[in-house]
């Protein structure tokens, strides 16, 4: 959990339900930036050697593979372009995932992602985790094809679903690989309410973003 006043403050105002959706998009786009920075403390850098106008000085660059950025669909689309800023070299992959309102389960839409993740350092973008089911059928799908080292950045989350995710992750190892997975957030709330939604939360993120399906 990233514990910084321009963090909260900017949550705070993406909380505001008299927030309008061109400020939230800006908002969520200048959070994820924030987040990114945390998020990335441990992205992969190679040792280099550059010369200054006076002299070799030594260095640091992203190492290949290029990291693999992967906004969920829809609103995990509004993370992209605060996350491309930092990252501007890193490849993007998207997943489509949609919950279903009833049964609160998870489906996958789409997929355009690389079929090999081996040695991909993976960052998904989904600014709400709440039960966990999306972001647990994510990673599972990321880890299938060889991703070992994943960092989830999520605006909110609430504790049952951060819970639910370790839990189903830990269950289904499919082999002997150690698999790294973190969640960077701005906020863990207090709980969910009947209809899966995070109290006191921002609403719906998707609809706030686009606008109501
Ligand atoms: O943790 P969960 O209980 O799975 O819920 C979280 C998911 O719900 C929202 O997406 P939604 O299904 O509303 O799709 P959208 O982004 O198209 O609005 C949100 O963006 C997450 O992907
Ligand atoms: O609070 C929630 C829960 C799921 N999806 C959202 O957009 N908001
Ligand atoms: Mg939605």
């Amino acid at each position: 959990m990233i514990d910084h006043p321009l963090v909260a403050h900017k949550l705070t105002i993406l909380r505001d339900v008299r927030t309008d959706s061109p400020t939230f998009r800006r908002l969520a786009d200048e959070l994820v930036t924030l987040l990114a920075y945390e998020a990335t403390r441990d992205v992969r850098v190679t040792e280099t050697t550059v010369e200054t106008p006076l002299a070799p000085a030594p260095g640091v660059q992203l190492s290949r593979p290029r990291p693999l950025v992967v906004p969920i669909l829809r609103a995990g689309l509004g993370m992209l372009d605060g996350m491309t800023r930092l990252l501007p070299t890193s490849e993007v992959g998207f997943l489509g995932m949609a919950r279903d309102e009833d049964t609160l389960l998870p489906a996958a839409y789409a997929d355009r992602l690389p079929h090999d993740l081996s040695e991909r350092q993976c960052y998904v973008l989904d600014p709400m985790l709440a039960t966990g089911g999306t972001l647990a059928a994510s990673l599972r799908l990321l880890i299938d094809r060889g991703a070992d080292h994943i960092t989830s950045i999520c605006l909110l989350a609430a504790p049952e679903g951060l819970e639910a995710t370790r839990a189903k992750l830990a269950q289904a190892a499919p082999d002997e690989r150690s698999v790294k997975l973190r969640v960077v957030t701005a906020a863990v709330d207090e709980r969910l309410d009947a209809n899966g939604f995070i109290v006191p939360g921002l609403g719906d993120a998707g609809d706030r973003l686009y606008g109501c399906l």
